[in-house]
């Protein structure tokens, strides 16, 4: 098995395709973990990690704390140190890249660092990161190597001032004014981050509202939260280019306004990595946006060679590019196999607080697609809730008319990413409304709130 690109879909089949006894080579140009780990998910959740540190300062006065400086005086914000914190980012990066390195190779799995591209079906050409190639012969290929920050002619990072979300960790002060372009969820989620570390933040949201992908009533809590801290929200505001003028820098819109700061960030959309490689001249097909075409286990339109991740624009996630990775390698090497299924992926927006999601979305029903049941509980009801000073947030299942079963759900929820466990795995197994409302919870508990839900849902049944 040779697998080109060594992300969570590379590795992870790479750990599963050895442990079905298969001989496995990684051909991997920028360090395993990939994207994911170096530059997309991990760093820019330990960034938030140290937003979200820092807010818990801003409402300790809320539940009677109140810090003070050397002198006696009351202070109110805590400071961050850009260079320190940006050093722990990569660090941390690091580390987990070669933590990964130890695990494949334990498993026997050889790994070629280099850039790689299918001359066959069978045969890998890998241009080898210290120079020269080696020809490498495949009974199967994985191609698995991810996507990039979509860059427009208008607005070109030089890695200063104007940044995409690869390139901010090299940052050693925090920007005094930075605009994110794109409210998606890389822009919304570092939006806030920079926000919660002490820059003035600028989001420039081409849509009516941030996140415009995500349950709307979710994203209305986040977009009010955003502004009550302080964060300016520039709504139906499409960027033209932008470029460094004196000290800072201009975003354009293409209404004509143009927004001043001392850096930007663009947020924009990703393109996949697929051209270059040879997959057309092989006969992979691709679709119209440059992803590869792949069926639910991972196959292309050339046998033996499947696909997975980002590169397949199936559901930009880690953990849907892991699932891929590993369901191609139990297919090619005859393992039973569960074809994907999107309708049980669980995803969390790591915004504060956070929204996790799962199954069915509000805009389904709202289209007459699925045809369900809802209820929202506010959080600020909860009792754990009040006790912990929390106010924005809510709990919503989604249950299938008729048969009562939970088909979908939405926390939004400070760690609403561990909350939306007991409604994946009822949604995974179809459990039913009642099945949910009585099982114990701990009180207090936020989770008291989802079984709460699922008891208010019982009421709409037969
Ligand atoms: C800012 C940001 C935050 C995110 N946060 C999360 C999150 O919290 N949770 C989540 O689930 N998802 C998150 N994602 C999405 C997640 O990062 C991706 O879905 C994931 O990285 C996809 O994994 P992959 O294996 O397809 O590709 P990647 O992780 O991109 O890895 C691809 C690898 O292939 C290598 N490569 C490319 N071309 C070649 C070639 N020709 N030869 C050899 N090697 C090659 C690359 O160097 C890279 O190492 C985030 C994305 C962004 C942008
Ligand atoms: N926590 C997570 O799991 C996490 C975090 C980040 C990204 N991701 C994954 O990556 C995917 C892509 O997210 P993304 O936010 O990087 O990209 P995206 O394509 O979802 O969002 C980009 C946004 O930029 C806007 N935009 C494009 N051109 C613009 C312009 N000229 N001016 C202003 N706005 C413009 C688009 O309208 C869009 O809303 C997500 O759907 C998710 O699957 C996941």
């Amino acid at each position: 098995m040779v697998i080109l690109g060594g992300g969570p879909g590379g590795y992870e089949a790479a750990l599963v395709a050895a442990h079905l006894g298969g001989e496995v080579t990684i051909v991997d140009r920028d360090g395993l973990g990939g994207a994911a780990v170096l530059t997309d998910c991990v760093p820019s959740k330990t960034l938030i990690s140290t937003a979200d540190y820092m807010s818990e300062f801003e409402t300790a006065a809320d539940l009677g704390v109140h810090l003070e400086d050397g002198e006696g005086d009351e202070v109110s914000d805590a400071k961050a140190e850009l260079a320190e914190v940006n050093s722990r980012v990569k660090d941390l990066a690091a580390a987990q890249s070669r933590d990964i390195t130890d695990r494949v190779e334990e498993v026997g799995v050889r790994i070629v660092p280099g850039t790689g591209r299918l001359v066959s079906p069978s045969k890998v050409e890998a241009t080898l990161a210290d120079g020269g190639t080696e020809m490498l012969d495949a009974d199967v290929v994985l191609i698995a190597t991810g996507a990039t920050p979509r860059v427009m002619d208008t607005a070109q990072p030089d890695g200063e001032r104007i940044l995409t979300w690869q390139q901010i960790y090299e940052l050693d002060a925090l920007p005094e004014r930075l605009v994110v372009v794109g409210s998606g969820v890389t822009g919304a989620e570092l939006a806030q981050a920079y926000l919660g570390l002490g820059s003035d933040v600028v989001l420039v949201s081409s849509r009516d509202r941030v996140l415009p992908g995500e349950d709307p009533d979710a994203a209305t809590v986040i977009e009010d939260v955003f502004k009550r801290r302080g964060m300016e929200v520039l709504g139906r505001s499409r960027m033209a280019g932008v470029e460094r003028r004196g000290d800072g820098v201009v975003v354009r819109l293409v209404d004509g306004r143009e927004v001043e700061g001392s850096h930007a960030l663009l947020a924009v959309g990703s393109i996949p990595q697929t051209a270059g490689m040879g997959l057309e001249e092989v006969g992979v097909e691709l679709t119209e946006s440059g992803h590869i075409a792949v069926d639910r286990v991972s196959r292309t339109s050339v046998r033996g060679v499947y696909a997975a991740g980002d590169c397949t624009g199936v559901l930009p996630l880690a953990s849907v590019a892991a699932m891929q990775g590993r369901i191609a390698m139990s297919h090619a090497l005859g393992d039973a196999v569960a074809p994907l299924n999107l309708g049980v992926v669980s995803a969390n927006i790591f915004t504060d607080p956070e929204i996790a999601t799962v199954g069915i979305s509000q805009k389904a029903i709202d289209e007459g697609t699925v045809d369900a049941d809802v209820v929202t509980l506010p959080l600020s009801r909860n009792p754990r809730a009040k006790m912990s000073g929390i106010n924005d947030g809510f709990v919503k299942l989604f249950a299938q008319k008729g048969s009562g079963a939970l088909i979908g759900g939405v926390v939004v929820a400070p760690r609403a990413s561990e909350l939306i466990f007991p409604v994946t795995l009822a949604v995974h197994h179809r459990l039913n409304v009642d099945q949910v409302a009585n099982t114990f919870t701990v009180y207090p508990s936020l989770s008291g709130s989802i079984a709460e839900a699922a008891r208010r849902l019982h009421s709409t049944l037969g």
